[in-house]
């Protein structure tokens, strides 16, 4: 692999954070939208991340695999900036350093996570939900006796559209099955208009036509945003996939379109072959 393939322009500092969208257009005229290089990170001496090198390209699709404890969740955690890396440089396009912010910076600034099991508000409204989520935050007190801007309600509106839900915009989102709600909390996402989506088992526990409206939904959604997936289900993932990496020990074992990673012999090795 040519190593500066993906080389950023070094020199550039980070730059202080102002307002979500870091004050200034993002940088991706190189390709990458993400840049994790010669991540580690150890828990009691373990390495869970082992020098992790994964470049993102705007509005891709990514799957990544690999078996348990490979180090997905932690490769997550430390884009997201739940975890600080003990090593290794993480960029948001080429001049955002995402080591030097918080979680919540992160969140605002463009990178959504969606976590395994959904946490949407029960009691209210699919639409309630997703007016709660334009604010940012979950301080619903103050976002739902608040008037939504004509611009709101056309975002709520096209997201409820994306993910599916215009039809059950009153109904409760408790009343909702449970790949509806996984949908919902996309959507609510959505309302941040994230430039990279972090999704974590979006189909555990669903049925096969909720995989397949999954499905349908993460493909739609790339080209838009750049979307990271971490799925344990093949089926799932070889019906989305255009480029898969396959994480082992905390490293890239290997990368490449789903035939060529499932023909890996290292990969047999390690996982496919369990
Ligand atoms: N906070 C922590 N403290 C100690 N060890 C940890 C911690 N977080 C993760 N690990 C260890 O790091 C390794 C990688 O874990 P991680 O959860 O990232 O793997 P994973 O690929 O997401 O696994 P799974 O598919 O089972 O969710 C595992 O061996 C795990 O036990």
């Amino acid at each position: 692999m040519n190593p500066f393939k993906h080389a950023r322009n070094w020199s550039t500092k980070a730059l202080p954070v102002k307002d979500p969208n870091f004050g200034h257009p993002l940088d991706t005229s190189h390709g990458p939208i993400l840049y994790v290089e010669d991540v580690s990170v150890s828990f009691d001496g373990f390495k869970a991340l082992n020098n992790l090198n994964l470049y993102i390209d705007e509005g891709e699709l990514r799957c990544i695999i690999g078996p348990n404890g490979a180090g997905k969740t932690t490769m997550m955690d430390v884009i997201t900036g739940k975890t600080k890396p003990d090593e290794g440089s993480i960029y948001f396009g080429q001049q955002i350093n995402l080591r030097e912010l918080s979680e919540h910076q992160i969140a605002r600034g463009g990178i959504g996570r969606k976590f395994q099991k959904p946490t949407v508000f029960e009691a209210l409204s699919v639409y309630e939900n997703l007016e709660l989520a334009t604010a940012g935050n979950k301080k619903f007190w103050f976002t739902l006796t608040r008037e939504l801007t004509g611009e709101q309600r056309d975002r709520i509106d096209e997201v409820l559209h994306t993910i599916g839900l215009a039809q059950s915009r009153f109904n409760s989102a408790g009343n909702l099955s449970h790949g509806q709600k996984q949908w919902l909390e996309i959507g609510m996402l959505l309302m941040q208009s994230p430039r990279v989506l972090l999704v974590d088992e979006p189909v555990a526990g669903m049925t096969g036509e909720e995989t397949e409206r999954t499905a349908e939904l993460l493909t739609s959604l790339a080209g838009k945003h750049s979307v990271i997936v971490v799925e344990h289900d093949m089926a799932f993932v070889r019906s989305i996939a255009r480029k898969v990496t396959v994480l082992h020990q905390g490293s890239v074992l290997a990368e490449g379109s789903m035939d060529q990673v499932q023909s890996d012999p290292k990969v047999v090795e390690v996982y496919l072959g369990e």
